[in-house]
């Protein structure tokens, strides 16, 4: 059933999480919002491998907050919001907490989603429901890409 009143949003930095939230959202009729980083991603970037590449830096500084390029035309319209991103050492990467930190989302269902090399998203919950205690959390999964629909179809019934 279309449901325009739920949001997809992710960010993704090398297109895997991206498949799948286009895919959950053609299956549940939502609109799909990108969270793209005002200064994308490089390859050196993302290395995880060097203690002080871009995404090393920000994961060791918890207060580090990557701007982003647009916002959310209307979040008040929306009160379903599925969430998505790549697990980066276990959590969510900081481009995800500044998009929680730009709107109010009380009165809204957050349900997380992402994809990983192996890691499960628990750590990803811990850490976004105890940063963020008032967003009404519903439990999240990590997704492969073939169970994605079926996901978003069981959220949103
Ligand atoms: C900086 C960085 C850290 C990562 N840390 C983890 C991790 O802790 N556990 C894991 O399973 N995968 C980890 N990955 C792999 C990504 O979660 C995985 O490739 C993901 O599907 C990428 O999604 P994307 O293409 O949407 O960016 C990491 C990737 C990067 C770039």
């Amino acid at each position: 059933m279309a449901d325009s009143t739920t949001l997809v949003a992710y960010f993704s930095a090398s297109g895997v999480t991206k498949r799948v939230a286009a895919s959950i959202a053609r299956a549940i009729g939502a609109d799909l919002f990108e969270i793209e980083p005002a200064e994308p991603y490089t390859a050196a970037d993302l290395n995880w491998n060097d203690r002080n590449s871009r995404s090393s830096l920000e994961d060791r500084d918890a207060s580090m907050r990557p701007a982003v390029a647009r916002a959310v035309e209307d979040m008040d319209a929306y009160d379903t919001v599925l969430v998505g991103f790549p697990i980066w050492w276990g959590h969510e990467p900081a481009v995800i907490d500044t998009f929680f930190e730009q709107y109010d989302f009380s009165g809204k269902t957050v349900v997380p989603f992402a994809t990983s090399g192996g890691s499960g998203i628990s750590g990803a919950e811990r850490s976004l429901s105890s940063k963020y205690p008032s967003i009404a959390w519903r439990r999240g999964a990590l997704l492969s890409g073939s169970d994605a629909a079926d996901w978003a179809r069981g959220v949103v019934a």
